[in-house]
C-alpha cells in the first residue's frame, strides 16, 4: 500500500521520514479560508482532511494519504502565516510576553482507488510561552526570511527558537507534524486488515 504525504512543507517531509516508511509527497491545492463562524479547532481540523483528500481523489491506485495543517490561536484570534512585514511585525507583538496555542492536526485517509472508505484526525494543542521581544529583535528575525511560510510568522526549530520560554506538548506537532499521533493514526489503519502490510 503505498502512502503519500499531502504538503509541499519541507518540515513535515523531514518529520515524516522519522517514522520510518516509505513515502511520496504530492503537492495537496485547496483553499484556505476560514468560514465566518467557523472555530480555531474546527477550522484546523478542516484543512487536514481537505487535503489529504485533495491528494487522495488525484490516485488510481488504493493508498493512505497523510495531511496536516498548523495555526496560531491566540486569545480567540486565529493567527496564520504572514502577508507582510506588518502583518508578521503585528503577531509577534501580540504574541510578545504571552502563552499562545499552536494547532496541529493530523489526518489520515484510506482511499480505495474510487472513493474515501475511512479517514481519521488527531488535533494537537501545544501551549507555547513567548520572551518579551523588542521592535529590534521584531526586525531582526523578519531579516533572516525564516518568518515568511510559517504560522504566526516563526519557527520554533530555528531563528525563533530563541524567543520561546517554555513549551507545553507536542514539539513536533510545533513544527508541523505531530509523531506519536501519525505513528498511531498509521497503526490505526494498518492494523485493520483493510490495509495490507506495505
Ligand atoms: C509555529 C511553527 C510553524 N511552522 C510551520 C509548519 C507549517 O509548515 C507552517 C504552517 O502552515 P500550513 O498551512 O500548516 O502548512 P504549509 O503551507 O507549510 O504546508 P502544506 O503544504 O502541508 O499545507 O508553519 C514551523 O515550521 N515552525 C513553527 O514553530
Amino acid at each position: 500500500m503505498r502512502l503519500l504525504l499531502a504538503s509541499s512543507s519541507p518540515r513535515r517531509r523531514e518529520l515524516l521520514t522519522l517514522l520510518h516508511r516509505p513515502f511520496d509527497c504530492e503537492v495537496p491545492e485547496i483553499e484556505e479560508l476560514r468560514g465566518a463562524h467557523e472555530n480555531a479547532d474546527d477550522y484546523v481540523t478542516r484543512l487536514a482532511e481537505e487535503k489529504a483528500q485533495a491528494v487522495a481523489q488525484r490516485q488510481q491506485a488504493p493508498c493512505l494519504v497523510i495531511g496536516s495543517d498548523t495555526l496560531i490561536s491566540f486569545q480567540g484570534q486565529v493567527l496564520e502565516k504572514p502577508e507582510s512585514y506588518e502583518h508578521f511585525s503585528q503577531m509577534m507583538k501580540q504574541l510578545s510576553g504571552q502563552t499562545h496555542q499552536v494547532l496541529t492536526s493530523v489526518s489520515v485517509c484510506y482511499w480505495n482507488g474510487h472513493s474515501v472508505v475511512a479517514s481519521e484526525t488527531a488535533l494537537v494543542t501545544t501551549q507555547v510561552e513567548f520572551a518579551a521581544l523588542s521592535q529590534e529583535e521584531i526586525d531582526a528575525y523578519w531579516e533572516t526570511g525564516e518568518p515568511h511560510d510559517k504560522a504566526a510568522g516563526y519557527g520554533i526549530q530555528g531563528y525563533g527558537g530563541k524567543f520561546v520560554k517554555r513549551i507545553e506538548g507536542s514539539y513536533f506537532a510545533v513544527v508541523g507534524l505531530p509523531l506519536y499521533e501519525t505513528e498511531q493514526l498509521l497503526r490505526m489503519f494498518e492494523m485493520t486488515g483493510e490495509v495490507d502490510e506495505r
